[in-house]
């Protein structure tokens, strides 16, 4: 389902669907040089599948914060996340992906192996060995320009073509949610058009994509755009 683009903070849904992610009322606090600091103060968060939704936010607002929060990566002290209507805790790992700036491949495993490391993870009782919406590990390389980088291991790439293995890695299974943070942070123009050509296919498809992002260009291919502004989501 792709959904016409509006800045509203809640898409439009068909009654009696669950969104395909959805977090209320998240609030986290730090403790800082002895202090208590509210980074996130009841965030609301709504994404269908099919929508690719941006935050932008000044820096320390809390943004990644908040993708961790999203992810399962750190538990909020208070609120709830969900993943199509189930507690996230609560659903297979591989129902959420995440693109976090630091990259987490494998130094020891190449390219083609990093991006199919979640496939051979997933435990037999998950059905048949491949999900259906997967995709081959050379042809996502190939969309994201990296072809002929596929038996090179990470230490042998720049950064921005390891953060564009790890984007494989995380959309190779076809999630239902994809979180990315900064997803083009490291990237010339024409690695910029392909992660975002990537992005919108995959929401395109049916996933539930989330990006943190201060990249206008990641702005452009949103169905909605949001900003992190005192703790909560608006508009912007
Ligand atoms: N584990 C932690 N312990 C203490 N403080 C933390 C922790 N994680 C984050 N913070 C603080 O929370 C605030 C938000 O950090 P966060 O990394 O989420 O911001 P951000 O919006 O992603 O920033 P940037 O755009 O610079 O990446 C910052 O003030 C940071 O210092």
């Amino acid at each position: 389902m792709t959904l016409g683009r509006t800045d509203a903070a809640t898409p439009p849904r068909q009654r009696g669907e669950h969104p395909a992610l959805h977090a209320t009322g998240l609030r986290r606090r730090f403790a800082q040089a002895g202090q208590h600091t509210e980074v996130l103060s009841g965030a609301e968060l709504t994404v269908e599948a099919g929508e690719l939704v941006t935050i932008t936010g000044r820096s320390g607002s809390g943004k990644t914060t908040l993708l961790a929060l999203l992810s399962g990566f750190d538990a909020p002290d208070e609120g709830t996340v969900t993943y199509g209507g189930e507690p996230a805790d609560a659903v297979p790992w591989w129902v959420c992906a995440v693109l976090p700036q630091a990259l987490g491949l494998a130094a020891e495993l190449t390219c083609a192996e990093n991006v199919a490391l979640p496939r051979r993870l997933r435990p037999a009782t998950a059905g048949s060995a491949e999900p259906p919406e997967s995709r081959g590990v050379a042809e996502v390389l190939a969309d994201l320009g990296l072809a002929d980088l596929a038996d090179r291991y990470p230490a042998e790439l720049s950064f921005g073509q390891q953060q564009r293995v790890a984007l494989a890695r995380a959309v190779v299974d076809g999630p239902s949610v994809l979180l990315v943070d900064e997803p083009t942070a490291h990237l010339d123009a024409a690695a910029t058009g392909t992660v975002l050509a990537l992005l919108r296919r995959q929401a395109d498809e049916g996933t539930a994509v989330v990006a943190v992002t201060h990249d206008p260009a990641v702005r452009e291919v949103a169905d909605r755009r949001l900003r992190l502004d005192s703790g909560v989501l608006v508009p912007g």
